[in-house]
């Protein structure tokens, strides 16, 4: 018999790191080919000029898939078995919104993806900094389902990542509560998840008895579970050069004033007078800058059309004000110009 080719799903609230656990795995020389398939939540997608290019040919990016998930990411692996090379190895990454149910489901109601695929791990990152507000968040609606709790009881094993920004008792603190969530999963501690690769791929953690014990209608395609809706996103794609201490400015006031109710926010920016790509990254309040001369994200391709594409995700979020405020940072638009 061949053997079934190993899964790994990493999933975590938004912002806590997977796809610096998935650029660090495609960075690795482990010689695996692997096949990364991405899930984004929101109407414009900018993870795919975030994640690193590795030339080597061990990483094919292979596709998305919208959510609802389940559907869309058995086409995806059927088509993905039969490439003529097979994979080592797959990675799916899960929006940060996502409950891992759906998509480690997948591997156990379709036959032949069962006898050609093994869900190797649900593999939980966790961010530090953030963890316990999301845990304890009292804004979801009466009887919807926190996803951060899920992500956490799903786990296989867990990286408490983003060490480096909380203090060792509250690591300890935040240790006592994971376990409390999910007593089985082995955590381990991270900063920009660097992670010995060995103890997050073929690890052959996932185990169906577990789940059912804890979620008996697990296998039940028909089951329903209420997600909260209150988290949407704003997506803003336009061409034109921006005034990087105009987006500096707007960014930094937006998180400070409203970090609370935007969980996530990032995006590729065309700046005045440079040929580089860069890009932001905000959770809650903080944010970051980064370009792709610093080997952040991959640089502008030949002839690639240049857009900035930014993403907010949270609650409250006002579409109008922030398409309005972005234009503001326009070099050439003329509400920036009559400032
Ligand atoms: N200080 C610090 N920052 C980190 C760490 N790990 C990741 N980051 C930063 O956190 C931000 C979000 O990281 P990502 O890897 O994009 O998070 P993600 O989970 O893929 O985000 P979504 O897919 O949007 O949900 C980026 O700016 C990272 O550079 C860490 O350990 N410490």
């Amino acid at each position: 018999m061949v053997a079934r080719v190993p899964v790994s799903v990493i999933t975590g609230f938004l912002g806590s790191g997977k796809t610096t656990l998935v650029n660090r795995i495609l960075k690795e020389q482990h010689g695996m080919r692997i096949a990364v398939i991405e899930n984004e939540f929101g109407e414009v997608g900018v993870d795919d000029g975030l994640v690193v290019q590795s030339n080597e040919e061990i990483f094919e990016r292979v596709a998305k898939y919208a959510p609802p998930v389940r559907g869309d990411l058995i086409r995806i692996l059927h088509k993905l078995l039969k490439r003529k090379h097979a994979f080592d190895a797959i990675l799916i990454e899960t929006t940060g919104l996502a409950d891992p149910a759906p998509v480690a489901q997948t591997f156990f109601v379709d036959d032949e993806l069962k006898e050609r695929v093994r869900l190797d791990a649900i593999v939980t990152v966790v961010d530090a900094a953030h963890v316990l507000q999301h845990l304890d968040d009292s804004q979801i609606e009466e009887g919807a389902e926190n996803e951060a709790v899920e992500q956490v009881a799903f786990a296989d094993r867990i990286l408490l990542n983003k060490c480096d920004l909380v203090e060792p008792e509250q690591l300890a603190a935040i240790t006592a509560r994971l376990k409390g969530i999910n007593a089985s999963a082995e955590i381990i501690r991270t900063t920009h998840a660097a992670v010995d690769l060995r103890h997050v791929l073929g690890i052959r953690a996932f185990s169906l008895d577990r789940v059912l014990a804890e979620e008996p209608d697990f296998l039940d395609e028909g089951a329903e579970h209420s997600h909260s809706s209150s988290v949407t996103s704003v997506g803003i794609e336009a061409e034109g050069e921006l005034c990087f201490p105009k987006v500096q400015a707007w960014l930094g006031n937006l998180l400070r004033e409203k970090g609370a109710d935007i969980f996530r926010s990032k995006g590729i920016l065309c700046l005045e007078g440079s040929n580089d790509k860069h890009v932001f990254q905000g959770v809650h309040m903080l944010l970051d800058f980064g370009s792709s001369a610093q080997g952040v994200g991959r640089p502008w391709a030949e002839g690639e059309r240049r857009l900035n594409r930014l993403v907010f995700i949270g609650r409250n979020l006002d579409r109008e004000e922030l398409n309005a405020s972005f234009r503001a940072c326009l070099a050439a638009s003329p509400s920036a110009a009559a400032e």
